[in-house]
């Protein structure tokens, strides 16, 4: 059966993307962060690209571009896990780090009903480890949207070790509800997008930092040379440089392979608090 409503968790750079796609799909949708700050900044935000796609020529009366105010109307935002205790299916989008994550499942595992199905949107952290922390491992599987969600229509899906024939079929109707296709991929960390995205995005960083080139050179090379339509660094910039740095620490530790080493620059970009787009500035600014 279609899930109706359907809990997100985390209203950062890609929860707010998920839970704009979702309500424009015609879903319930219980936003769930713990930040008020980020769920009120989430809000505005999907205010303001539904206003924008409404405005793009040729969209008028297409699906989920109704008017902007009822499909927000269809989105109700939460600080805490006990909102989800009736949805009917959960995308995980909280911060990628392992001890966030793992705090966050074993929560929603006690809260949300056993036939409720647990999408997780990570960059990198294996989707067994995910399932092994819940007691419904068949029913936990990898949702890996990319940014901007409202945009792209391809969806990165990871089976578990123990995820079933029937979540997979389950989610792939709740993607095909909300425009999306999903590639079925098999469980390792990083997957087979992030595995080959993250080391070139750390690697065009390590040519900076050693000054080969400078940020705007190597994004122009990836946009002349191989037809990119956006260049690695760029790149990072839009899907956050502390999400870059988790996700490459991500693969360093569990391939215990030092092709996977994160830049010095990158960790001292992120020190610094220049983050991309969501700080107003990383190697470009905003
Ligand atoms: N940014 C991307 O392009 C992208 C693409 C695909 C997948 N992802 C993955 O999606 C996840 C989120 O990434 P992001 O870029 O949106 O990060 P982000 O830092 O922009 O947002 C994370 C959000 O999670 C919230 N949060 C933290 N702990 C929480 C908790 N315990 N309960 C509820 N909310 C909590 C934070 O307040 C924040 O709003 C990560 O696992 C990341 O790897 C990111």
């Amino acid at each position: 059966m279609t899930p109706r409503t359907v809990g997100v968790i985390g209203a950062g750079t890609i929860g707010r993307g998920v839970a704009q796609s979702l309500a424009q799909a015609g879903h319930d949708v219980v936003l769930v962060d713990v930040s008020a700050r980020q769920l009120a900044d989430a809000t505005e935000q999907i205010a303001r690209d539904l206003l924008v796609l409404r405005m793009l020529p040729g969209t008028a009366g297409r699906a989920g571009n109704e008017d902007p105010a009822a499909v927000l109307a269809r989105v109700r935002t939460a600080t805490a896990n006990d909102a989800l205790a009736d949805v009917d299916f959960v995308v995980e989008n909280v911060t990628e780090d392992w001890a966030v994550k793992r705090a966050v499942y074993e929560e929603i595992d006690r809260i949300c009903r056993p036939d409720v199905v647990f999408g997780v949107n990570t960059s990198a952290i294996p989707i067994t480890r995910v399932g092994s922390v819940t007691g419904r491992a068949p029913k936990v599987l990898g949702l890996h949207f990319m940014n901007p969600v409202p945009m792209l229509d391809t969806v990165e899906v990871v089976r578990g070790t123990f995820t079933s024939q029937d979540t997979l079929d389950t989610a792939s109707e709740l993607l095909a509800g909300m425009g999306k296709t999903g590639i079925v991929v098999q469980d390792a960390p990083g997957f087979v997008t992030n595995r080959v995205l993250m080391p070139t995005i750390n690697e065009a960083i390590f040519c900076v930092q050693d000054g080969v080139a400078t940020a705007e050179q190597v994004d122009l090379m990836f946009q002349g040379c191989f037809g990119h339509p956006m260049g690695p660094l760029r790149t990072g910039d839009l899907i956050g440089l502390d999400t870059i740095l988790n996700s490459i620490t991500v693969l360093y530790e569990s391939y215990r392979d030092s092709k996977y080493r994160p830049a010095p620059l990158l960790v001292r970009m992120v020190e610094a608090g220049l983050l991309g787009r969501k700080t107003g500035r990383g190697f470009y600014t905003y």
